[in-house]
């Protein structure tokens, strides 16, 4: 296999995890060889080998498989100098583990290049109120949402204001997958109380991913006293979750209990308009870096309806799309960018079908489904029709001949037609424009 392949099954793992799953177990992943549809890795310690064969084994051969490589087994290997004379490596070991507690803090994570719109807003302002490092007042701050909704970015943030304020706070922030390490870590070195001493001496302690510990029974019982030795010295921690304390299942009450004493606040989903506040936001980035680049109207309004998902996902498609821009040296145009990022767009429109979207037009005009889709030319009928073409083609990533199959088998020139007839009147009438965006956004609930 090439390194370019090794490297597009990693970008496709990066992509189904969060990032510091992906930062802790997967990138340390050195594939090795592949033969006999066995995948062989080295990897640094064997625990980490054991823990991403359970955790993240078949999603690897998944995508190894999906990128056309006959792997059933993977197989993980230590390497002799990193395995050897463990005792001699201990002092080392436990000197490193003090400098890098925590995961390391992404300078560009800050409040100015948050985005804040309806769904963040809540959870924006909880951050900067913890961030101005006043008297604690909630304990903890949770924050709770799905993934790629900006809860690393946002306890990011807070670090980074509350270094600039106060840079005599220790401020410790790390994932909970890293705080398990750490204490499995600190039980083999029998280093405990150095653990405890570290953990007991922070100012503020941020563990993101908490839905993690759920069900590892000692790791959770250490986190209850590092928790509760924090607060009683009135000390802050903010938490980040997939979801609310009381839905994370396999958590001890004691420690749900407490996780809800404090301020809970949720991450919705993106709405178009947030979506395209941070497009617009990270295309300023991007252009600081590609400064020929030019992007054509109507591209960044495509990708905020288009692109659904979450903001990780949206801000993938934007660094692609720059990237392969710059390489051929064009324009971001709407073809181009339907060319170049067509399996995202495959993939984030699987919600919205042809059928759902001739169904809710025909409803909205109060005509029969068979009219839409019938030979009838009344404008009655005619204009839906053209609507849910238009709709069709922008929502989801069906081609012209495909869509107008789904429309009684009409032909692709009679799609391109009714799609254009949609776009001009959009401009000259706004009740079209109003009734196309009505439409638009019920589709997306
Ligand atoms: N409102 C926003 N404004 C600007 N960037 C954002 C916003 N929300 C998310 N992002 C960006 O999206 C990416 C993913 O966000 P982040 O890692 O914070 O998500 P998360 O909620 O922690 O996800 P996970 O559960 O996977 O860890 C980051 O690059 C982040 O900067």
């Amino acid at each position: 296999m090439t390194t370019q392949v090794w490297g597009e099954v990693l970008q496709s793992l990066k992509a189904g995890m969060s990032a510091n799953s992906y930062k802790n177990w997967i990138a340390p992943l050195e594939l090795k060889s592949l033969s006999d549809k066995v995948a062989t890795f080295e990897v640094p310690t064997g625990f980490i080998g054991n823990y991403v064969q359970q955790n993240f084994g078949d999603q690897i051969i998944y995508q190894l498989n999906r990128h056309e490589q006959d792997v059933q087994r993977l197989s993980f290997s230590v390497p002799e100098k990193t395995s050897a004379k463990p005792a001699a490596k201990a002092p080392r070991k436990a000197q490193k583990a003090d400098d890098t507690a925590g995961g390391p803090i992404d300078p560009r994570f800050t409040f100015d290049s948050f985005v804040v719109g309806k769904p963040n807003e809540l959870a924006n302002a909880a951050a900067r109120r913890v961030a101005e490092g006043g008297p604690v007042t909630f304990n903890p701050l949770f924050l709770y949402g799905g993934v790629g909704l900006g809860k690393t970015h946002l306890m990011h943030a807070i670090a980074n204001e509350l270094r600039e304020r106060q840079p005599e706070l220790n401020v410790l922030y790390l994932s909970a997958e890293q705080f398990m390490y750490r204490f499995i870590t600190a039980l083999r070195e029998r280093k405990m109380m150095d653990f405890k001493q570290l953990f007991r001496s922070v100012d503020v302690l941020m563990v993101d991913d908490v839905q993690f510990i759920a069900g590892k029974d000692s790791t959770q019982e250490e986190f209850f006293h590092t928790f509760n030795a924090l607060v009683d010295a009135n000390k802050q921690i903010i938490i980040s979750a997939d979801r609310a304390p009381g839905e994370i299942k396999d958590l001890e009450d004691r420690i749900r209990s407490r996780l809800q004493c404090g301020l809970v606040v949720d991450l919705h989903p993106t709405d178009y308009e947030l979506r395209l506040g941070v497009l617009q936001a990270k295309v300023a980035i991007q252009q600081a870096q590609y400064p020929d680049l030019v992007i054509a109207d109507g591209v960044l309004e495509f990708l905020a309806h288009r692109i659904t998902t979450n903001v990780r996902v949206l801000e993938g498609a934007l660094t692609r799309l720059f990237a392969f821009a710059s390489l051929v040296g064009r324009e971001i145009t709407l073809e181009l960018t339907q060319d170049c990022l067509s399996d995202v767009l495959k993939a984030s429109d699987r919600k919205v079908t042809v059928e759902e979207i001739q169904r809710k037009v025909s409803e909205h005009f109060n005509i029969r489904l068979s009219d839409m889709i019938g030979p009838k030319r009344l404008r009655t009928f005619a204009r839906p029709r053209q609507m849910a073409m238009y709709l069709a083609k922008q929502m989801t990533s069906r081609s012209l001949p495909e869509i107008g199959r789904r429309f009684g088998g009409r032909d692709h020139t009679t799609v391109m037609h009714g799609v254009k007839r949609i776009e001009e009147l959009m401009v000259t009438d706004s009740q079209i424009a109003d009734d196309v965006e009505l439409l638009r956004r019920a589709l997306e609930e």
